[in-house]
């Protein structure tokens, strides 16, 4: 063995985890032009390094509020950059401008309702206006894009929801590792403390200790 070579024994005989390379999608009329300072990308790299075990590669974009310049965001993402996973934020609500839902549907081959569905159901144990918000998520190839709000502060409320809540209310992303396994994408760990992910038993191939 190298001297390189990590030992089995070091985490268990388990292989290390899996690279990921996510990427992220800020929708900001305003913080695209430097009128404020984007807090969506900082915030969905804060929660998600918090959540995922993974060693990440991030790929940013920050786009104005345009059905082409979104699409084409989100296509290049995932054809050329080969991200296996792709967050978008902003542009969800009724305004004439919030067209994110619709930039994402243009590029999906097969759409998740129930993400939005569940984003929903969260958000309004936070804000009444939750029904406002029209989040979707889509497959295209390998990859899983998922639309969240605009608001810095409900990106970890979306994703984390309130599991020790009464009732409780599992966040979106507990779904999101069992997802990209189905679609062949690699194998997401994530950190129960932020976020238990779900996995039916036959799909759990380890657990670390
Ligand atoms: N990228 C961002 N960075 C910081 N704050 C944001 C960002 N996007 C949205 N917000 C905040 O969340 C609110 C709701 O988000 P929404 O996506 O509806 O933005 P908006 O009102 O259409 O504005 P804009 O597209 O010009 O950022 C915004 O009014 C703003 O206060
Ligand atoms: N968790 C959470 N979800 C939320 C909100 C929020 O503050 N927290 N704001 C709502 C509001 S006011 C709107 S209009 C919609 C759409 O937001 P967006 O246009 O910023 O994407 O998300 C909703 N979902």
């Amino acid at each position: 063995m190298s001297p390189d070579t990590p030992s089995p024994s070091c985490n268990g005989g388990l292989p290390p985890p899996a690279s990921v390379r996510i990427g992220l999608v800020s929708v900001s009329d305003r913080a695209s032009a430097g009128v404020y300072t984007d807090q969506g990308i900082p915030s969905l790299q804060a929660w998600l390094g918090k959540a995922l075990l993974n060693p990440i590669t991030w790929v940013t974009r920050l786009v104005p509020d345009e059905v082409p310049q979104i699409s084409a965001a989100l296509q290049a993402l995932v054809d050329e950059e080969a991200c296996d996973l792709v967050l978008t934020t902003g542009g969800t609500g009724p305004a004439p401008r919030d067209v994110t839902p619709e930039a994402t549907r243009a590029v999906g081959e097969r759409e998740m309702p129930g993400f939005g569905e569940q984003m929903r159901q969260i958000s309004l144990r936070f804000v009444p206006t939750a029904i406002l918000s029209r989040q979707t998520a889509v497959i295209r190839g390998k990859a899983l894009i998922l639309n969240l709000p605009g608001q810095p502060k409900s990106i970890a409320e979306t994703l984390e929801g309130l599991p020790a809540a009464t009732p409780p209310c599992p966040g979106i992303f507990a779904a999101v590792p069992y997802c990209i396994d189905l679609i062949g994408g690699p194998y997401l760990e994530t950190d129960a403390a932020v976020c238990k992910a779900f996995r039916p038993k036959t799909a759990i191939r380890w657990t670390r200790p």
